[in-house]
């Protein structure tokens, strides 16, 4: 695990781009093609404003997933489909056959399991493993929409899941951290002061996945990056972080 603290969130999106074009590159020169997960929030866009200017990122061999959805139709201002494709999606030449979205506007359970035959199909039946997962990191510590106190934290099988999150008052449809975890790269992006004590809490804090999802997120052989600004790196000892 690398954790990494810059001073403005602006840094940190730049920093989660630049391992976006990275790993881009590399798992096309490997295996000529890049899957990529992308995630929800405010954080994911600042990331998508850099990606959009980029001119060294594969495109044309990209893949695109989501790591969860809102069960909101596409054009809901909450989804995180409709503001991937606003915000990067129809401002890159990403082949529209190589973008498989959560469908957030069939009943949850249905969404959970059409996904998991996408991904079944993209991945030919072998077990997907993601060349990059991006997420974010909520106050609460959660990441995806593994929220706290619900079933999904606890799902060992399954690889989409749709659990009724209690303090959202709906259901949302996400990727598990088995599947997750099954990543060559994870990278958790995070700014902002309310982020801190989650993050401190995920990160030196007792093992609670209950309590905090996202300690969940232990890829099995890949490689995991925390991309904080300093705000959000706040409550972790001097030096616990790599200052860039
Ligand atoms: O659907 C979602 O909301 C995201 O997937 C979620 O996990 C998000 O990454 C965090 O809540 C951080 O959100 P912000 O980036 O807006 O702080």
């Amino acid at each position: 695990m690398i954790i990494r603290s810059f001073e403005t969130p602006q840094e940190v999106a730049r920093a989660t781009a630049d391992l976006f074009v990275e790993k881009a590159q590399k798992a096309v020169e490997a295996r000529g093609r890049f899957s990529v997960c992308l995630s929800g929030g405010n954080t994911a866009k600042a990331i998508h404003d850099h990606l959009v200017n980029r001119t060294d990122i594969p495109w044309e061999h990209t893949y695109v997933f989501w790591g969860d959805e809102r069960t909101v139709p596409r054009d809901h201002p909450d989804s995180n489909v409709g503001a991937g494709f606003s915000t990067l999606l129809d401002k890159v030449p990403v082949p529209a056959d190589h973008i498989f979205a959560i469908d957030g506007g069939l009943e949850p359970q249905e969404a959970a399991r059409t996904y998991e035959l996408a991904l079944a199909e993209y991945f030919e039946g072998r077990p997907p493993v993601f060349d990059l997962v991006l997420l974010g990191i909520g106050e609460d510590g959660h990441t995806a929409s593994l929220f706290p106190g619900t079933h999904a934290i606890r799902e060992e099988e399954r690889w989409v899941v749709a659990p009724y999150i209690p303090s959202k008052d709906m259901y949302r449809i996400t990727l598990t951290a088995p599947l997750i975890n099954q990543a060559r790269l994870v990278v958790i992006a995070g700014y902002g002061e309310n982020k801190a004590k989650a993050i401190y809490e995920v990160l030196l804090g007792k093992h609670q996945p209950d309590q905090y999802p996202a300690q969940l997120i232990r890829p099995d052989g890949g490689k995991l990056y925390w991309l904080l600004d300093s705000a959000a790196a706040s409550a972790l000892p001097a030096g616990f972080a790599q200052t860039a």
